[in-house]
């Protein structure tokens, strides 16, 4: 196994309410069976790209991944086919405590799989959970940072212009007032066949929320992610029942979808508790695109609504989230159309971004020969 680390700054920060993001460093994960000489099957690419609150550090990432060991190095390994040393380094990285440094290695050891059989990486991954075949493309959302109303309003706009019809903004960085103003804004600009979502990423306490969507209802979003903080499991149960208004001016109520409530609860307590109508899977944060895949069926059997988005990786995990979307049966618009938000990426998108969708690689593996050259 090679790592090769790099840091990608973004065009301009995205403004969320726990801060900024303006730079994502990570590791490219190669795996080359075939590097001992025998005949082996292909190389495969994977990335850990680990973000402080959905993932483990990025020096906790990059030792979990130095200690792993995929290779023959003497004793028992000597006699273990290549499947079982590859099963044995993944089982070593635990996805609770370094799920990005797992992505990374599932994910290259995924790619070499599906090279080796000559399938895209979203049909062995469909395959592995009984799904049928995948999609060939997969919707979209465009994704907003905070901002003031004219900036939220001018950025809808262009989204809407490039051809998107679902729109995700971030709030909860600013004033209720003012972010019902904003939204309320891009609302008017955008009219009622754009879908919109907000995003408070943990901001408000259980009165500002409640009070968040009563005067978020009459806008009609699409849902609400991440009002409460991330273990308030109960608080987000009680939101999605809160009325909207009274009588026959009730609006229906809007819709909850949780983030970093599964990082810091796990799946099972979000459905257990009857806490969201959606969940945001992110690959980089549930530990691979296995258990992204994994995460997104156990959600579905329980009528929850997974949609799959990324911790704004760079092109190989953000491919690798496509094939992950790209398997879940009528997928709901994805968070993947954030390549633009990257300054610079490792290698040109082979996920292009057109009229609210995203083009699914036919393979084999990751993306062909896209990658070719990395790391
Ligand atoms: O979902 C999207 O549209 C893009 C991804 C995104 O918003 C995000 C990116 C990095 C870290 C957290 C988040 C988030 O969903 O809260
Ligand atoms: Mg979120």
């Amino acid at each position: 196994m090679r790592l090769r680390p790099f840091s990608l700054g973004l065009t301009s920060p995205l403004e969320t309410a726990r801060g900024a993001i303006d730079r994502r460093e990570g590791f490219l994960v190669a795996v080359d069976p075939d590097a001992d000489g025998e005949s082996a099957p292909a190389p495969g690419l994977g990335e850990a790209t680990p973000l402080p609150g959905w993932t483990e550090s990025r020096s906790a990432c990059e030792t979990a991944l130095r200690g792993v060991r995929t290779g023959r190095d003497g004793g028992d390994a000597a006699l273990a086919d290549d499947a079982t040393l590859a099963d044995d380094a993944l089982s070593r990285l635990d996805p609770a405590e370094t799920p990005a440094a797992r992505h990374g290695l599932a994910l290259a050891l995924a790619d070499a799989t599906a090279r080796d059989a000559g399938r895209s990486l979203s049909s062995r991954l469909a395959r592995g959970e009984g799904l049928p075949a995948p999609a060939e493309t997969v919707p979209v959302n465009a994704t907003l940072g905070d901002g003031d109303p004219e900036a939220a309003v001018t950025a809808a706009e262009s989204a809407v212009s490039a051809g998107f019809d679902c729109l995700k903004i971030k709030v909860g960085a600013r004033s209720l007032d003012a972010d019902v103003e904003r939204l309320r804004a891009v609302r008017r600009a955008v009219g009622d066949g754009v879908a919109l979502r907000a995003d408070a990423n943990g901001a408000w306490d259980r009165e500002t929320a409640r009070e968040a969507v009563e005067r978020l209802a009459p806008l009609d979003l699409a849902y609400l992610e991440q009002p409460l903080p991330a273990d308030d499991l109960a608080g987000a149960a009680a939101l999605r029942s809160a009325k909207t208004g009274t009588g026959a001016d009730a609006d229906p109520p809007v819709p909850i979808a949780l983030d970093e409530s599964l990082a810091a609860r796990g799946l099972d307590a979000v459905l257990d508790a009857g806490a969201a109508d959606a969940v945001v899977l992110k690959p980089m944060a549930l530990g691979g695109p296995d258990r992204a895949l994994a995460a997104a069926t156990r959600a579905r059997a329980a009528g929850v609504e997974p949609v799959v988005t990324t911790t704004i990786d760079a092109v190989v995990a953000r491919a690798a989230a496509v094939h992950v979307a790209a398997a879940v049966p009528d997928v709901a618009p994805c968070g993947l159309a954030t390549g633009s938000l990257l300054e610079s990426d490792l290698a040109a998108d082979p996920c292009p971004v057109s009229d609210g969708a995203v083009a699914v690689p036919s393979g084999p593996g990751l993306a062909g020969s896209a990658f070719d050259g990395l790391p």
